[in-house]
């Protein structure tokens, strides 16, 4: 049966009456004010006056796991709750399912005579990959008949703490270690710190996709070593040295020769869950035709993704777990409804309010009746350095958008919070916030202008808090009796506030939603549109009272 797209008119409030921009602070969360608190010690009269005009703004609380941008859009997109791709491959890990499916009998074709090769984030932070789920892979496999692994790490440091990698790399490498005693030919073939190796995303920068590409296929790479944990100490020992952009490196024998490189007929697993920073990869690793950068050499190769990473481009065609099926999606809903949707963001968190929002799918539901616009991001630079990134840009698209009066629905997430935060640089964190704060104000002022209705809240925290906590919340002091800077995402709760002048008299937060979260934000944006959501989406904060 088709989907009846038609959505009820809300009894109370007024259809497509004004521009409605909903705006996404990414990393931006409330936490007590100390120093450690970049909004808090940045000027933010912006979002300070929407936090303290009575009744327009509540805190949303986020997951028990920390919140992360995929989870958070998806949420605040469809507007129900869908388990993710880290806890449907739990889940297949857990029942062996995984080892039934069409994705791992493909790959295994390969074991008997190939090698099969495993590539991702080596971390527990839990938002691209985990180490157990890598663990519990490499065990499944060996016992599944595969002679010969080759794993492909990429350091984390940015959703954990810098200098964590070491300790992953030890635990990986004992894990490989068991294997061998076990007859199986285990060894981690090459690495490289996320930023700087493989894990860009939205096409910022192709550039970090060969690095990778060299070293994992290639074979290739500035940096050689005898083990992982060697490599990985030795590219510390560099003055400013990050996990986050070790250089490329390969493992090689005593011989210098690589250890692992992708071999027609080997198998590839991506082990990542998380779509946005394995699409480039995956598209390097499967397409026949591609032009990004020179792959020198393309093997022939069975490649198979943890999950489906794009929905509409089906990519890549074989997979270990079905993502979640997110369909019916709020964007999809409005725009089937005639609302004229503009949605803008720079490249690096361009996909969150299309991709992550449309329910990790490609491109327009209607060109006609849609526009997204990406403002290039600064490539090739740790954000701190530009820390107020493209905030202003994006402000004045919006803006633009808002008194072009040709559309309704104005998305945008605004990055600074989110991409400064995870540098850990407290001082240039500070300047992102306020840069932030300046956007929102452009867009405020627009929709004060016109007459609309707005909408700001935030993905997930991450500026608010930039240090490592012990359970009283006091900062934790490292061996060196420095704090421990934090520069992943945060669990506090985020922000959510409605206004304008075109949001009629009587619209009050509802109080009977007390467990209320990013996913009860869509039907809150259809009422503001004039429209009831549909019965199986989370319930709106609102209600008008007369
Ligand atoms: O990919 C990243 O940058 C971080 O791992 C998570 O950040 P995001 O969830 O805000 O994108
Ligand atoms: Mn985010
Ligand atoms: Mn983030």
């Amino acid at each position: 049966m088709g989907t009846a797209w038609k959505l009820a008119d809300h009894p109370k409030l007024p259809e497509r009456s004004s521009p409605s921009p909903v705006v996404v602070l990414d990393g931006w969360a409330e936490a007590s004010p100390d120093k450690y608190n970049c909004i808090h010690v940045a000027d933010t009269p912006t979002m300070d006056s929407l936090r303290n005009a009575h009744g327009t703004a509540v805190g949303l609380p986020t997951d028990d796991d920390m919140g992360n941008s995929e989870v958070g859009h998806n949420a605040l997109g469809a507007g129900r709750i869908y388990a993710q791709g880290a806890k449907l491959v739990d889940l297949a890990l857990a029942s062996g399912k995984i080892y039934e499916d069409e994705g791992f009998n493909y790959i295994k074709e390969s074991f008997a005579n190939n090698t099969l090769h495993l590539i991702g984030l080596l971390s527990d932070g839990g938002v691209h990959s985990r180490l157990d789920q890598l663990q519990l892979l490499l065990k499944g496999a060996s016992e599944r008949g595969a002679k010969r692994i080759r794993v492909h790490v990429l350091t984390d440091g940015r959703d954990v703490v810098d200098g964590s990698s070491v300790g992953f790399a030890e635990t990986l490498e004992k894990d490989l270690a068991e294997l061998c005693g076990k007859g199986i030919d285990a060894q981690v073939a090459s690495g490289g710190g996320r930023m700087y190796v493989t894990m860009d995303r939205y096409e910022n920068d192709w550039e970090v996709v060969k690095r990778g590409w060299d070293a994992q296929v290639l074979g290739e790479a500035p940096h050689k070593f005898k083990s992982v944990v060697e490599g990985i100490k030795k590219l510390r020992e560099a003055p400013n040295a990050n996990d986050q952009y070790l250089p490329p490196f390969v493992i090689v024998d005593e011989n210098g020769k690589p250890v692992g490189p992708i071999m027609d007929g080997d198998a590839v697993v991506t082990f990542n869950f998380r779509a946005d920073r394995m699409t480039m990869l995956a598209q390097a690793l499967e397409y026949e035709k591609f032009d990004k950068f020179d792959r020198v050499r393309f093997p022939k190769i069975r490649y198979a993704g943890m999950l489906q990473y794009d929905g509409e481009l089906k990519l890549p065609s074989h997979y270990l777990v079905s993502p979640p099926l997110i369909e019916r999606t709020s964007g999809e809903y409005l725009v089937n409804n005639g609302i004229r949707t503009f949605a803008c963001s720079e490249t690096v968190k361009f996909g969150h309010v299309t991709f992550f929002w449309n329910g990790n799918r490609s491109g327009y539901f209607n060109s006609e009746l849609e526009e997204y616009v990406e403002i290039p991001s600064d490539s090739g630079i740790t954000f701190n350095v530009q820390p107020k990134m493209k905030a202003l840009e994006i402000g004045e698209k919006a803006r633009d958008a808002i008194l072009s009066r040709k559309f309704d629905q104005i998305r945008v997430n605004i990055p600074n919070g989110d991409m400064v935060g995870h540098t850990g640089d407290i001082e240039a964190t500070i300047v992102a916030c306020k840069a932030a704060d300046e956007a929102v104000k452009m867009i405020l002022d627009a929709i004060e202008q016109v007459g609309g209705i707005y909408v700001v809240t935030a993905d997930h925290g991450n500026a608010e808090d930039m240090v490592k906590r012990n359970k009283k919340g006091e900062p934790l002091v490292g061996k060196d009796g420095k704090v421990q800077i934090q520069t992943s995402h945060t669990l506090q709760p985020v922000p959510v506030a409605v206004g304008g002048p075109g949001l009629r008299g009587g619209v009050k937060f509802r109080k009977d939603v007390p467990n209320g979260g990013l996913a009860n934000v869509a039907a809150t944006v259809m009422n503001l549109h004039g429209f009831v959501a549909p019965d199986d989406y989370e319930t709106t904060l609102i209600e008008v009272v007369d």
